[in-house]
C-alpha cells in the first residue's frame, strides 16, 4: 500500500507524537468540517496578501491526490479561496486544501463535504495579480513545508511529515497508536487498573 494511504489511517495526534510535536501547524488552522480527514502530498503556493491568482496555477500543476497548501501569511481580510476555487481543486482530484489564511463562501464549502483547513472566514475576495510562487518551500501555520511532504489533517488540526523522514515517522506513529490502544483496552473501564496506572505515573 502506498505510504500516503497508510497515513490516512493514522490520527494527527499519533503523527504529532512521532514527530515530537515539532511539525504541528499553528492551532488556529482548523477544519471547516470536523468529521473530514485528509492525507496527501503537498503542492505548495506562496501568496502575497490579498492576491490569490497563483492558487489557480497551483491547482493546475498539482498531481491528483495532492493536498494544496497555501501560505497566505495568516492574512484574514481577503479570502485565498471561495467555494468556486475549492470546487476547482476538488474537480481536478486534489484531496484537500490547507490555508494559512481565510476562505469565503463558508456555507458552500461546508456543503461540499471536502476537507478544508483554514484560520477562518471573510467576505472579501482577493485581487488577481499573480505575485508569489508555486511549489517552493513555504511557511504555513509557522511550519516549514516542502512540496511532496505529507500533510495529515483531522479534527485536531494539521501536521506535516517531511518527505525524507516519512517511513520512520509512519512506523513510529503506528507504534504509538498501537500502544495507546492497548493501554486504553487494559485500563479504561477498570477502576483497579486505572488507579494503578495513576499511582505508577505519580511515583516516577
Ligand atoms: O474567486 C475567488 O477569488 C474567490 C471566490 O469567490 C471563489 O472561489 O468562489
Amino acid at each position: 500500500m502506498a505510504i500516503v494511504k497508510k497515513f490516512e489511517e493514522v490520527p494527527t495526534t499519533a503523527v504529532s507524537d512521532a514527530l515530537k510535536g515539532l511539525n504541528n501547524l499553528d492551532q488556529t488552522i482548523k477544519p471547516v468540517k470536523d468529521d473530514l480527514t485528509v492525507a496527501g502530498r503537498a503542492t505548495t503556493v506562496k501568496l502575497r496578501a490579498a492576491d490569490n491568482k497563483l492558487v489557480l496555477k497551483a491547482i493546475a500543476e498539482a498531481n491528483p491526490e495532492d493536498v494544496l497548501v497555501i501560505d497566505a501569511k495568516g492574512y484574514m481580510q481577503n479570502a485565498s479561496c471561495g467555494d468556486f476555487v475549492i470546487g476547482l481543486a476538488e474537480t481536478l482530484g486534489l484531496k484537500g486544501v490547507v490555508i494559512d489564511g481565510a476562505v469565503r463562501d463558508i456555507q458552500g464549502i461546508r456543503d461540499m463535504n471536502y476537507p478544508v483547513f483554514c484560520k477562518g472566514t471573510t467576505t472579501a475576495a482577493s485581487d488577481k495579480h499573480g505575485t508569489g510562487e508555486v511549489n517552493g518551500v513555504i511557511s504555513c501555520g509557522d511550519t516549514a513545508i516542502n512540496p511532496g511532504d505529507i500533510i495529515v489533517g483531522d479534527a485536531d488540526g494539521v501536521v506535516v511529515v517531511p518527505q525524507e523522514d516519512e517511513e520512520t515517522i509512519l512506523e513510529k506513529s503506528l507504534e504509538k497508536l498501537e500502544k495507546d490502544e492497548e493501554r486504553e483496552e487494559k485500563i479504561l473501564g477498570n477502576p483497579e487498573e486505572a488507579r494503578k496506572f495513576i499511582m505508577d505515573q505519580l511515583s516516577k
